[in-house]
């Protein structure tokens, strides 16, 4: 027995410390810091991570396990996950979602973030989980207007009219009513204890930070001015809120930046002057803002990656102003003449990656506020066989939500070259003193 002991302590000995969970992010200055050492992230969208979590029906566990060993191979250990979704009448929105009424939650969906939330702990990634939509694919502010207003949903897939819809889903920031509902839903989600490691949420430093929603807007740019106020005030307040369930973790708003304040630089820098706001953000959307032609990327690349990188130094030189860390946490492209087959070739996105990490890397390497990214979106093996290539309930995800052609700016699996360039930017951050 003796001998058999001293054999099996032997062995025990030779295995590798499991990895100690890492600590949680904190800001320092103008950068993060993690563990005692600065924090820099090339990380992935990764939207429907609770949804794959899901019991069967409506989650793919295996397929969950399965890429988050691919990202966190890849370097890619940083994950933005959308954390609340609303039933909605609207076409293109995702089913299930987390709220079925206001509040009344799915249980499915709230086990499901539980679960990716465990494995992303397995494997010492972090997490930043959003709380909402302003825009239509998972019911968002819209569909709170409509609980609260008796109205129907004012659906952009129907209408077309997209300014129209901004304003519609601005008036949220002002309805005590739909304010209630989300903060009980924000109240659900933060203070939820995991059911699978027992772990709370405001306790476990695999939630990085909690972000009010996605892209939220004044409105349009148009009209929005007339909303900036509520806007303003809505941020403050939530953050505030959010700040006193989660002390431990960070804060921040899901603003695209400039293009998501009127095209203004001060109502960005306004909104986010808040003490609550623990670090900025902003996304980067060439092809949807025009920069870039969607149905041939290369054909006004050049020009495109100059407005790009012009968009990038704007936002890093706002985040010097406010004295907080800034991360680029979505930016894409298109597969090359506009195709969603994987198959299509991603010369011009594969050139935009590269543009734009070596772009951040100059900037974090000069000391400035850049501490990470997040393209946008990770698709691992989802993939669609529908003809018109959207999304249908009960269909595989992808990294492209409901509302968008299944192929549109996805990074699936068998997009090597692309997924090489990440994992490099990665290193190169690693390498960073
Ligand atoms: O948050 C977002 N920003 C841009 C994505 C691609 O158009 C879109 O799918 C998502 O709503």
């Amino acid at each position: 027995f003796a001998f058999a002991a001293a054999v099996l302590l032997a062995v025990l000995q030779c295995l590798p410390a499991p990895a100690a969970a890492s600590g949680f992010v904190r800001v320092d200055g103008t950068g993060f810091v993690l563990d005692g050492k600065p924090y820099r992230f090339a990380g992935a969208n990764f939207w429907y991570g609770a949804y794959l979590g899901a019991p069967d029906g409506v989650g793919d566990r295996e397929r969950l396990r399965a890429e988050l060993d691919q990202l966190k191979a890849a370097g890619i250990d940083n994950l933005r996950v959308l954390a609340m979704s609303e039933a909605s009448g609207f076409r293109r929105g995702v089913r299930p979602a987390f709220m079925v009424a206001p509040g009344e939650y799915d249980q499915r969906l709230l086990e499901g973030l539980d679960v990716l939330l465990d494995e992303m702990r397995k494997r010492d990634m972090k997490a930043v989980l959003y709380l909402n939509n302003f825009w239509q694919w998972s019911g968002g502010m819209s569909q709170y207007v409509s609980w609260f207003s008796g109205e129907p949903v004012f659906d952009p897939d129907e209408t077309g009219d997209w300014n129209g819809f901004m304003q519609n889903s601005a008036r949220f920031y002002a309805m005590p009513d739909a304010q209630a509902a989300y903060r009980d839903a924000i109240r659900t989600v933060v203070t939820r204890r995991n059911s699978v490691n027992g772990i709370a949420y405001a306790e476990d430093p695999t939630v990085m930070s909690w972000q009010l929603a996605n892209e939220p807007r004044p409105g349009s740019d148009a009209a929005g001015a007339a909303n900036f106020q509520a806007y303003r005030a809505w941020l403050d307040d939530t953050a505030a809120f959010i700040r006193q369930l989660a002390p431990r973790q960070l804060v921040s708003t899901g603003s695209e930046g400039r293009m998501g304040s009127l095209g203004e630089d001060d109502y960005y820098l306004i909104a986010h002057a808040s003490p609550h706001i623990d670090y900025l953000t902003f996304h980067l959307w060439p092809s949807n803002w025009g920069w870039i032609d969607h149905h041939d990327p290369a054909a006004r690349l050049e020009a495109g990656l100059q407005a790009s990188l012009e968009y990038i130094d704007r936002h890093v030189e706002m985040a010097a102003r406010l004295g907080k860390p800034i991360v680029l946490s979505e930016f894409g492209l298109n597969r090359d003449k506009g195709s969603y087959d994987p198959a299509a070739p991603v010369a011009a996105r594969d050139r935009f990656y590269q543009a734009v990490y070596a772009r951040l890397l100059q900037h974090a390497r000069a000391g400035a506020p850049i501490a990470g990214s997040n393209f946008w979106a990770w698709g691992g093996r989802g993939r669609t066989s529908n003809p018109d290539w959207m999304w249908k309930e009960g269909d595989p995800f992808t990294g492209d939500p409901p509302q968008e052609a299944q192929g549109l700016f996805s990074l699936f699996d068998s997009d090597r070259s692309t997924l090489e360039i990440v994992s490099a930017h990665a290193r190169q951050l690693r390498a960073l003193p």
